[in-house]
């Protein structure tokens, strides 16, 4: 039995075959890259839309990492135009985690799952749910912005080359079985209540609605830049999202690395 409902409506001015249904959601059974899809439908787009697959077949990890995408687990691209500068869209990616952890803990068990810098998620430790931002435009705003979300509902992939965080899924770790189709329709609402926030509150309530899930924070951790290795106690996220250790030289302002604990 197929995992998505598939929607096969007449009118697609893309021409690409699948058009966003009554919930801005396009269904698809496989395709290279959720991101790569989005790209391309980017012009047509007049809407917050969501992307999802039953597979990937090249799906793109951070920094250049290939991600494996099986059927079962929720591989997914929302696509949006927000009226928003670089750095504004990249501050998406704390919204995006906030929204895992609110629709994960709808089916485990909260005190097991955390966040980690900059933008995964873990359940007992390990890898459930990565996020990856692309976005398109030149001078003041973006164009379009990508957030692409991969959770591990039903397989944890162990070939990873990330393999730091062992890949876990929900239903390894407690037989917790979630159809991605049904996981979707609750990230979606949570994503839309972040926007919300955002929107009301500012980026200072993302920022502490994040810091209250974070994992470590207080202690001591590892972030690898591509330069060099930086040893420190986390401290806090800045207002645009970078990561702030107390090192034994003082404190460092982090934008990219990987972290390590
Ligand atoms: O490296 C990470 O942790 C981010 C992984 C993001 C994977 C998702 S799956 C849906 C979307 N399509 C992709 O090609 N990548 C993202």
């Amino acid at each position: 039995m197929p995992l998505l409902r598939r929607q096969r409506l007449s009118t697609d001015p893309s021409g690409h075959g699948h058009w966003p249904d009554a919930y801005g959601r396009i269904m698809l059974d496989n395709v290279d890259s959720t991101m790569a899809e989005a790209a391309r439908r980017a012009g047509d787009i007049d809407r917050p839309t969501w992307i999802i697959a039953q597979t990937q077949t090249a799906a793109r990890g951070r920094r250049g990492r290939v991600w494996q995408a099986p059927a079962g687990n929720l591989n997914a691209t929302l696509i949006f135009k927000p009226d928003a500068t670089p750095a504004e869209a990249a501050r998406r990616s704390f919204l995006a985690a906030n929204a895992l952890f609110a629709a994960l803990s709808i089916y485990v068990p909260a005190e097991k799952l955390s966040l980690k810098w900059p933008n995964d998620v873990l359940l007992s430790g390990g890898k459930v749910a990565g996020i990856l931002l692309e976005s398109s435009g030149q001078g003041g705003n973006v164009d379009w912005l990508s957030i692409g979300v991969g959770v591990n509902l039903r397989h944890a992939p162990q070939d990873l080359a990330d393999a730091a965080f062992a890949p876990v899924s929900l239903t390894q770790m407690g037989g917790w079985e979630v159809e991605p189709v049904d996981f979707l329709t609750t990230l979606a609402d949570a994503y839309a209540t972040q926007e919300a926030r955002l929107a009301q509150m500012g980026f200072a309530r993302i920022r502490q609605d994040w810091l209250a899930h974070a994992a470590r924070l207080g202690e001591v951790i590892t972030a690898r830049t591509m330069r060099e290795e930086i040893i420190g106690t986390f401290d806090t996220i800045d207002d645009d999202g970078n990561l702030v250790l107390t090192t034994g030289a003082g404190p460092r302002v982090i934008s990219a690395a990987d972290v390590y604990f």
